[in-house]
């Protein structure tokens, strides 16, 4: 399998290559050259694996046969055995609704799926190649934690995460800066998620300095973040169809930086037999918008809400969702987003505005939706929901056979949930006395230059 740039400005790489550019360097994103294919009776077989086994068989025609089947299957055992529940993922109904809980690892959301798999990947390949990694990511409260946890102490790599300072809810906050180890450096900077990223992102773009720092990423601009995602749709799918391939189901996905959803879409390409995505966004509704007029158009600002993690504007994978509607055609992707840098907007035309609404229904939920939804939820069945998971499940009203995603533990926004419901959920082991730990992070301008000198301070002068 070889990968290339959504802006089709790189020669064709490899799996570990691709894992370990991150962003491509010419400012794309890696995409597969081709999508592998699923058939009915693959669908059918795969219904009776756990969570494990099915990771293994997704992942590998991504893969081919640059890691040895055994090998995949030990880190991929190795990055499950973390969570604390059998399943992995399980699937649970509530008030009328199949909740899809990706909560169950060290750092109690979704993003763990991923990042535990990530971390162990990463120390993998760089024991196969003898190098060292320096990672920088951007997190509006959840890719931090995730991603600190999944390469906490590893030898070989260092981890940067900015956060947003005072825009991540508190226990995400800690969660980052009571990880004592030395090869973690939490950064809080004076701005947005998307000033964070967009931080980030010029330090990918600064080729000298990213070769010369040897710079990896975990945000789902990493290929691999996408990958390991797709593969608790086909759980999901398996556990409600038994193995169907005719039986078609929905996804209810609260959105941000488009990754979740994107990862989605792949497995409905690949042939995963998925009705609907919705993307369900909060106020913050770039992506609504899209999915409701065909146009990609920055608002004015970021708006602070009670999902905090979905607070973004600029959504990374949204280019990797373009590139596939644009059939591939990275020249025009280059000019859409030449077209977003001058007028902060893109258009798609009609026909491409049909195929964005066979692939998407989108909805966004205020506040005081997401509020009303987790009352309501919680005093039908008893469930709590989490903030993200209410916009989510908010925006799936009314559908049917829909399973909505379960992004986070409750427990980690106990300020909204105790404003919805006058309680809070009850903490997971993970989460309980992080508050009185000891902290370390280092608060920044949120400039290139900053982040820039603070990782020079670090590093030294670089190789
Ligand atoms: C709890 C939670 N839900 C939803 C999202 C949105 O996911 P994505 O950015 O992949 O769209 C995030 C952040 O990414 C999150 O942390
Ligand atoms: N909501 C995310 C934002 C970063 O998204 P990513 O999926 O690209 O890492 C977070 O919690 O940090």
């Amino acid at each position: 399998m070889y990968y290339q740039s959504t802006r089709g400005g790189i020669d064709p790489i490899g799996f570990a290559d691709a894992v370990m550019m991150g962003l491509a360097t010419d400012g794309g994103l890696l995409v597969p050259a081709e999508i592998p294919q699923v058939t009915p009776d693959q669908l059918r077989r795969w219904a009776g694996l756990n969570f494990q086994e099915l990771a293994l068989e997704v992942m590998t025609p991504f893969i081919g046969d640059e890691i040895p089947r055994e090998d995949l299957r030990s880190l991929i055992d190795r990055s499950y055995a973390t969570f604390s529940h059998p399943e992995v993922t399980p699937l649970v109904e509530a008030g009328g609704n199949r909740i899809l809980e990706l909560f169950h690892g060290p750092t109690a959301a979704f993003k763990d799926v991923a990042l535990q798999f990530l971390g162990n990947l990463f120390e993998y390949l760089l024991a196969r190649s003898g190098g060292q990694l320096n990672i920088v990511g951007a997190t509006s409260g959840d890719t931090g934690s995730a991603a600190i946890y999944g390469v906490r102490g590893k030898e070989r790599i260092q981890i940067f995460i900015l956060h947003p300072k005072g825009r991540v809810s508190p226990i995400q906050e800690r969660q980052m800066t009571s990880v004592l180890d030395a090869n973690v450096h939490n950064i809080a900077v004076r701005g947005t998620f998307d000033d964070a990223q967009s931080i980030v992102k010029s330090l990918f773009n600064d080729l000298p300095f990213k070769s010369a720092y040897h710079l990896g990423a975990v945000n789902s601009i990493n290929w691999a973040r996408i990958l390991a995602q797709s593969v608790y749709y086909f759980y999901a799918w398996a556990r409600v169809s038994g193995g169907d391939p005719e039986r078609r189901l929905s996804f209810s996905v609260p959105t941000g930086n488009f990754g979740d959803v994107f990862a989605g879409y792949l497995a409905k390409r690949m042939g995963l037999p998925i009705e609907r995505l919705v993307v369900a966004t909060n106020r913050n509704d770039i992506l609504t918008r899209f999915v409701h007029t065909g146009v990609y158009a920055v608002g004015d600002a970021v708006y602070q809400t009670l999902s905090p993690a979905m607070d973004i504007q600029i959504a990374s994978n949204f280019e990797r969702y373009l590139y596939f509607l644009l059939d591939g055609d990275s020249a025009q992707v280059r000019a859409a987003f030449e077209s977003m840098r001058e007028t902060g907007r893109l258009e798609v035309d009609a026909a491409r505005h049909d195929q964005v609404q066979a692939d998407f229904d989108a909805a966004s939920a205020s506040d005081e939706e997401t509020l009303e939804q987790i009352r309501s939820t919680y005093s039908g069945s008893g469930y709590i929901l989490c903030p993200h998971t209410a916009v989510g499940v908010h925006a799936a009203r009314g559908m049917r056979d829909v399973v909505c995603l379960a992004t986070a533990h409750p427990a980690k926004f106990a300020e909204a949930v105790r404003e919805a419901i006058g309680l809070e959920a009850a903490q997971p082991p993970s989460l309980q006395g992080l508050m009185d730990k000891e902290t370390r992070c280092t608060e920044l301008d949120a400039t290139q230059e900053a982040v820039k000198g603070h990782l020079r301070d670090a590093l030294g002068e670089g190789v």
